[in-house]
């Protein structure tokens, strides 16, 4: 074997028993399962058999004198086959709905702890898709399949042994035809794994092109790119259909090879049973009941075929479930949780370093700056000079590679998360409006908040009065249709945000995006009048901003290359002067 393929090969029998692992808070209802759905084998085989049988006493005129015993046992399976059959639906249904459940809650916590850079290079489709329909697929393997294998097994074995019990050579046949037939599968399997992981991905990539131009509509419109869009998402839809295509004929070619066994296979056991009935070596009673129990053995392997038939599906997803889960934290949360009433509100950056990965160059190189407790440092520099790339390292979406980012003489990496999230509030750019209520959209700043809490840090935001105009008030629903928020409004119901939870510290990343002037004198307003006195840095787009900071640091190429006041640096040859003569355009927006 290659070594890709050896290696290939390893890792599905790698995921194969971590899936069958990871089964274990639910054995108990697994095993409750197999074993209502295998007695509901034994009351199907039990009633058809002995419904056969008796059709054969009656043949024979022999049946009223066994009828009342046989009678009473068809009663038994009968009954049996029911509740069994309602056993299995629900303790499968149990497994299965909690298989779905606590996958889907473990991926969105794990998701949360490699975020953002793991989404960053992920699609929003592509990561949907592992959200929902990976998990449904390894759900129906979990909860349907490795049961439902297991019963299958058992049950061949019981007829096996039925059949050797009334003639061996019926025995040997049926294990020639059940090994052929759950052969099949298997000789197809590489095409169905290939296939499998082909379908999986484009669906993904369907899933992603779709969202991306839901999200991506405005764009697509004003650049007048929407009939291009929708031939890619044609494309993308058509290659998906021609790898389930190729799929499904697959799967249709393994059906049909399987039928045909299973055909082949009740004509010869017909045959070979007339020539014993024939020549006395059977009583002819047991003709009906031996045609029967041969045509049930195939329901359970055909369904083991099916389990087969979808294992490149069941890899596929599993593989891509099981990277989420593999990929390490990108910030650990192991700093101490403190007391942080008495820390000083002091941000230092010192000597920090940093680069996306390993691969890539350094973003940031030997930062250093520090920001006193109450003063606003803007940060200011062209487009890519690293200045969101400090936020991310402040908020810790990311951890600096060298030097340490202190918060009143603390390692920001050496207090919790809950710490330092308590310590600070962002607005940023792109504000997320949850579709809830207005007012429960501000709430989220301080859950526990009462609603005159919500409505004076509205007003303190400036956005109450706007608000106030909306359909329902408070109550409107912020992602109803037909009802949109303008960029400036949403900012101010961020910074309504940040009032209402009233941090020491405040992260502010200034629209690039020209607000207009209006909503930029309400926002500036906002922040300086609740939010003044709070330590700031603010990414800074806006000379008025930069104007009004109490210290700016000016980056480029991830370099600190000034420091000091506007006034101060305006005033001397240097970067910031040549940045602000050539990048300020006639409404005060540094150009990106
Ligand atoms: N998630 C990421 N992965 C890899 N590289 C990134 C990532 N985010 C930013 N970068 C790179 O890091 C550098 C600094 O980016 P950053 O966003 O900090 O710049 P910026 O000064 O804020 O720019 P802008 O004003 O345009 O927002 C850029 O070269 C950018 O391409």
């Amino acid at each position: 074997m290659p070594n890709g393929e050896s290696k290939h090969e390893t890792t599905r029998i790698k995921n194969t028993l971590r899936l069958i692992a990871s089964m274990k808070p639910y054995s108990l209802e697994m095993i409750a399962t197999i074993v209502t759905t295998f007695l509901k084998h034994i009351g199907t085989i039990g009633s058809a058999g002995i419904v056969a049988y008796m059709a054969a006493l009656a043949m024979e005129g022999r049946l009223l004198p066994e009828f009342r015993v046989l009678f009473s046992w068809l009663c038994v399976c009968i009954v049996l086959r029911a509740v069994m059959y309602y056993g299995e639906m629900w303790f499968g249904h149990d497994v299965a709905y909690r298989v779905l459940r606590d996958f889907r809650i473990k991926l969105y916590d794990k998701m949360e702890t490699i975020s953002p850079a793991f989404v960053l290079k992920k699609r929003s489709g592509q990561i949907g898709a592992t959200l929902m329909s990976d998990v449904e697929i390894l759900e129906w393997f979990l909860a349907h399949t490795f049961g439902s294998f297991l019963v299958a097994v058992a049950i061949t074995i019981v007829l096996l042994v039925l059949l050797a019990k009334i003639h061996i050579l019926l025995s040997l046949l049926m294990m020639i035809f059940s090994i052929l037939t759950i052969w099949t599968p298997f000789l197809l399997q590489k095409k169905a794994d290939e296939q499998g992981r082909q379908v999986r991905e484009k669906a993904a990539e369907a899933n992603a092109v779709t969202i991306e131009g839901i999200q991506g509509l405005r764009e697509l419109l004003t650049l007048n790119y929407l009939e291009r869009y929708k031939g890619r998402n044609k494309e993308s839809m058509q290659s998906l259909y021609d790898a389930q295509l190729t799929y499904g004929k697959r799967a249709g070619t393994e059906s049909a090879l399987m039928q045909i066994f299973v055909g082949v296979f009740t004509v010869v056991v017909m045959a070979v049973t007339a020539v014993f009935v024939s020549q006395n070596v059977l009583a002819f009673e047991v003709y009906p009941m031996v045609v029967m129990l041969s045509a049930l053995l195939f329901s359970p392997i055909i369904e083991v075929c099916g389990v087969a038939r979808n294992l490149g599906n069941v890899f596929a997803a599993a593989n891509r479930i099981q990277t989420v889960f593999d990929t390490a934290p990108v910030v650990k949360d192991d700093g101490k949780d403190m007391d942080c009433s008495s820390l000083q509100h002091r941000v230092v950056f010192e000597h920090v370093s940093f680069r996306y990965d390993d691969d890539l160059d350094k973003v940031l190189d030997n930062v250093s700056f520090a920001i006193e407790p109450g003063q606003t440092v803007a940060l200011v520099g062209p487009s890519g000079a690293g200045k969101s790339t400090c936020i991310n390292l402040l908020l810790r979406y990311w951890d600096a590679e060298g030097g340490s980012i202190r918060i009143g003489g603390v390692d920001i990496r050496h207090m919790s998360l809950d710490n330092l999230r308590d310590l600070t509030a962002a607005v940023l750019q792109d504000v997320f409006l949850f579709n809830v209520s207005i007012r429960e959209n501000i709430r989220l700043g301080r859950p526990e908040a009462t609603d005159g809490e919500i409505e004076e840090a509205a007003k303190a935001a400036y956005a109450h009065d706007f608000i106030m105009e909306l359909p329902n008030g408070y109550d409107t629903i912020a992602g109803e249709r037909g009802f949109c928020l303008s960029g400036g409004q949403r900012q101010r119901i961020a910074i309504a945000r940040a009032v209402l939870k009233n941090p020491p510290i405040l992260v502010l990343d200034e629209a690039v995006s020209s607000l207009d002037s209006e909503n930029e004198k309400f926002i500036q307003q906002a922040l300086h009048d609740k939010l003044g006195d709070r330590t700031t840095v603010v990414v800074a787009h806006r000379l008025s901003t930069i104007m009004a900071a109490d210290k700016l640091v000016v980056l480029d190429k991830g370099r600190v290359v000034q420091v000091g006041h506007h006034s101060e640096l305006i005033a001397q040859e240097g970067f910031y002067k040549d940045l602000v003569a050539n990048q300020v355009d006639k409404s005060g927006l540094l150009k990106s």
